[in-house]
């Protein structure tokens, strides 16, 4: 895999000469880099899926059926400070996807150019790096779902073909316990591989592999927490931190233990998936 090297390491990724990449023989255009982010990095990206992408005017699945306005306006808040086991269980298991930048209407299945919330600069800057390091340096982040899976839940085979743009590639970021993930081609006739997302990986879908089918059969609970594994990587330095579009107090904040407990305790049995597209094919 061709990596592209004099770019600025953006905070919260380990250095670039050590990431392992890989690409899949069977699936051309499949690529994936097995984490290439620090403990706090992770933590880092945990804490924003969980406390703040969820936030208004983002979209979430939570309706107003089932929840109240309250909830429904700051999930995290309100799983945060519930005493009631059961209402906590409730509360952790129904949250399922949010929605940033350009909205995918999931009864549609199309976007919908009216509704577009600010794609967020931290998000943007992750996949832009990502994108320009794997030779995609025209790759515009429009659009992105986080998917939370409590252990137990799945996602069944689909392929993503709602974007008018299919030539750019879809970045994927996977946090937390461990997914099968199964890739398939472009007709569901032929033969599936299997493969483990763990903590901290993050999958490439392009050319070919960009519309073939995929799954999430299940969620297993990972052996390790890299995102509690500080020894891997004690000494963080930090570039230029003036110029980094990520919240630093959030940066500093996820350090402290008390701090990151609630959010240890969502990823002790939940995965979250980071799913970017770019869905037009220049800036709208
Ligand atoms: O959770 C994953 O790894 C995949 C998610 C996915 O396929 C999607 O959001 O379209
Ligand atoms: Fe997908």
């Amino acid at each position: 895999m061709n990596i592209h090297k004099n770019l600025y390491l953006p905070i919260g990724l380990k250095p670039r000469h050590t990431w392992r990449c890989y690409v899949l023989e069977e699936h051309p255009g499949l690529l994936i880099i097995r984490n290439p982010f620090t403990s706090r990095g992770q933590r880092y990206w945990i804490a924003r899926s969980l406390r703040d992408y969820p936030l208004p005017p983002n979209i979430v699945n939570l309706d107003a059926k089932h929840f109240p306005s309250k909830t429904i306006a700051d999930w995290w808040g309100e799983l945060h400070n519930c005493t009631d086991p059961n209402v906590t269980h409730r509360l952790k298991t129904a949250m399922r996807w949010t929605t940033l930048g350009y909205h995918h209407n999931w009864d549609t299945k199309i976007y919908d150019t009216t509704i577009h919330t600010l794609f967020p600069s931290d998000l943007d800057s992750l996949s832009k790096y990502f994108a320009l390091a794997l030779g995609f340096p025209s790759f515009i982040p429009q659009a992105a779902i986080i998917n939370y899976y409590p252990i137990g839940t799945s996602l069944s085979g689909h392929t993503d073909h709602s974007e008018m743009n299919h030539e750019a590639p879809l970045f994927s970021y996977s946090f937390g316990q461990t997914a099968i993930f199964l890739i398939g081609h472009r007709s569901l006739e032929e033969e599936p591989s299997a493969l483990y997302l763990r903590s901290g990986d993050v999958l490439v879908m392009s050319k070919e592999s960009r519309l073939c089918y995929h799954a999430v059969p299940r969620i297993l609970k990972a052996f390790e927490d890299p995102w509690n594994n500080f020894f891997s990587n004690p000494r963080e330095k930090f570039g230029d931190t003036f110029t980094t579009s990520m919240n630093l107090t959030l940066f500093e904040q996820v350090n402290d233990e008390l701090f990151w407990k609630p959010f240890d305790r969502y990823v002790s049995d939940c995965r979250i998936n980071i799913n970017i597209r770019q869905v037009y094919h220049s800036d709208c």
